[in-house]
């Protein structure tokens, strides 16, 4: 038995080319990070997670952050229209994958942005970052697929990050682990523990007490220990110098 299907893509050969939009560029070592994707693949399924790829799509370097392309939600696939307009292609291979995985497909339209790495589920609770890449339009749409399925969308305001989940993200329990500088935290309702490591406030519950985050969070690793959880740590450095994190190279499809 799996806990449901883990889509990850394939880093693309021009992954080197990638946007980085708050950070300095830096050199990408494409082999290393093909080596990490694997890795990664290893930790999901490892994990109990089938893991299953979305088709490449090697013209766009972002496309191995698959999680932006889509926003799942209890059987319901909603294909995002990313806010960076060279991203958009890679939505088509998505819905295919989502298709396949007997999901229901709804789209954001135009003029409506959003990243599937602004939207942050917690329990019934859909909180999504309003900033440079999603709109208010793009969170009205989404409210409208939602809230029919008993979910409560919650807009979050962003300062100076990429993502909401570069900012915050939450463990099994719901706490909220959090960089609370670059987000108005007013607007969250769960528990909030501040980290004192960027890329600790990244995490991916995978079922259980299991909490993926990256190896460049060491000190959070010992936090979510002490917590009572079991940190899966992986290396995820090269896609790190492209503004990714664990959250963004695979979307969970629990009992898929
Ligand atoms: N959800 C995520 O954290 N996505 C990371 C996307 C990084 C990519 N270089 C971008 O700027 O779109």
């Amino acid at each position: 038995m799996t806990r449901g299907i883990a889509l990850v893509r394939r880093p693309s050969d021009r992954l080197a080319e990638g946007l980085v939009t708050h950070i300095e560029r830096t050199d990408v070592d494409v082999a290393q990070a093909r080596r990490q994707h694997e890795a990664y693949r290893a930790a999901l399924t490892e994990a109990g997670w089938q893991v299953r790829e979305v088709a490449p799509a090697d013209h766009c370097p972002d496309s191995v952050f698959v999680e932006d392309t889509v926003v799942v939600c209890d059987g319901l696939a909603v294909i995002t229209r990313p806010g960076a307009p060279p991203r958009r292609p890679e939505i088509a291979g998505t819905e295919k994958a989502v298709r396949e995985a007997g999901l229901e497909v709804v789209r954001i339209e135009a003029p409506g942005t959003l990243d599937g790495g602004d939207v942050l589920q917690v329990g019934t609770t859909v909180y999504v970052g309003e900033g440079g890449r999603t709109n208010a339009a793009a969170i009205a749409q989404l409210r409208a697929h939602l809230t029919p399925r008993g979910r409560e969308v919650v807009t979050v305001p962003l300062r100076d990050v990429l993502h909401l989940k570069s900012a915050v993200t939450a463990l099994p329990d719901g706490t909220l682990l959090a960089l609370p500088d670059l987000l108005d935290a007013s607007a969250l309702r769960q528990p909030l523990r501040a980290v004192d490591e960027e890329a600790g406030c990244h995490v991916v519950p995978l079922g259980d007490d299991l909490v993926l985050l990256a190896a460049s969070a060491p000190r959070t690793a010992a936090l979510v220990a002490d917590l009572g959880f079991t940190p899966v740590v992986v290396d995820i450095s090269e896609y790190e110098k492209l503004e990714g994190c664990v959250t963004c190279l695979s979307v969970l499809i629990p009992g898929a």
